[in-house]
């Protein structure tokens, strides 16, 4: 998928949101146990209702791994759905894969051949031929780690490596890997004081933004630094969405939620 198709979705929704589907069995209304599969189940019923507010669904592969070849399957479908009913959107594995590019190879092909995501999170610290691998994908998306939204992110990003804050390095660096118009960065929205200067080394890539809800980020601050001119941004929420019930009506009220967030963001448009 062309970033222009984003665009032109973000457009016509009037948002910018991206549903986290960090789907845990622990979370999910009780009564979808008795599903043989509970996790797809649950997942088809935010998507349903919550596509017409979102421009993107990002499932954490975390959390479908935790459950071994079940939860791939669950994901398989998950995948696979959101390709076949909502095909507009732009679907994102939050893998933060990372490592030598024969291995890097195969990560990609899982990602963007077998499970046909438009994107994959990936971390940068191996370097170049750790990252190139997946940007040699036409019409996908890399999501590269530069500022993340935890607390650890201050133990090594913004610490200074010759006169640069390494997260700083992670962004100038990679504008020249081969292929680099086919990234995109991670920026946390608690870190949205970081976001005027990130924005000056990247004006122009999409940002993904995690953070609001559950971890407190303010989407207007991640709006009144971040946006460009083609807005540039996807802002991430997960708990903050599909665990807004966890009774029969939480397709209802994930809907709600996602409706709020969007609401907000079109008048930032
Ligand atoms: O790559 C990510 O999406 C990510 C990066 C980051 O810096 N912080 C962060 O929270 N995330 C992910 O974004 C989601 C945030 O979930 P909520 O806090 O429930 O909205 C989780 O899947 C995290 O793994």
């Amino acid at each position: 998928m062309k970033t222009a198709f984003l665009e032109q979705q973000i457009r016509e929704k009037k948002s910018f949101l991206c549903v986290g589907l960090d789907t845990d069995l622990e979370k999910i209304p009780p009564h979808l146990l008795d599903e043989e599969d509970p996790i797809f189940v649950f997942n088809k019923g935010i998507i349903d209702a919550t596509k017409d507010y979102a421009v993107a669904f990002k499932p954490n592969i975390a959390f479908y791994e935790a459950y071994g070849i079940r939860g791939w399957k669950s994901l398989q479908k998950t995948i696979d759905y959101l390709n076949q009913t909502a095909p507009e959107v732009f679907t994102i594995a939050d893998a933060k894969r990372g490592d030598i590019g024969n291995t890097a190879q195969r990560y990609a092909r899982a990602f963007f051949e077998d499970l046909q995501f438009d994107a994959v999170t990936v971390a940068p610290y191996m370097g170049h031929d750790s990252v190139e691998p997946f940007l040699e994908f036409q019409d996908k998306h890399t999501i590269l780690l530069a500022l993340t939204s935890n607390s650890g992110a201050f133990d090594f990003q913004t610490r200074d490596m010759e006169g640069q804050a390494l997260y700083k390095q992670v962004l100038n660096t990679s504008k020249s890997y081969r292929n680099a118009g086919n990234l995109m960065y991670v920026v946390g929205a608690t870190k949205a004081e970081f976001l005027a200067e990130i924005r000056s080394i990247v004006p122009d890539h999409f940002l993904l933004v995690p953070g609001v809800g559950a971890q407190g980020g303010s989407l207007s601050e991640v709006c009144q630094h971040g946006m460009n001119k083609q807005v540039g941004l996807l802002v991430n929420s997960s708990r903050g969405i599909i665990y807004a019930s966890n009774g029969r009506g939480y397709g209802e009220a994930a809907r709600t939620k996602a409706m709020e967030l969007q609401r907000e963001m079109a008048t930032y448009l």
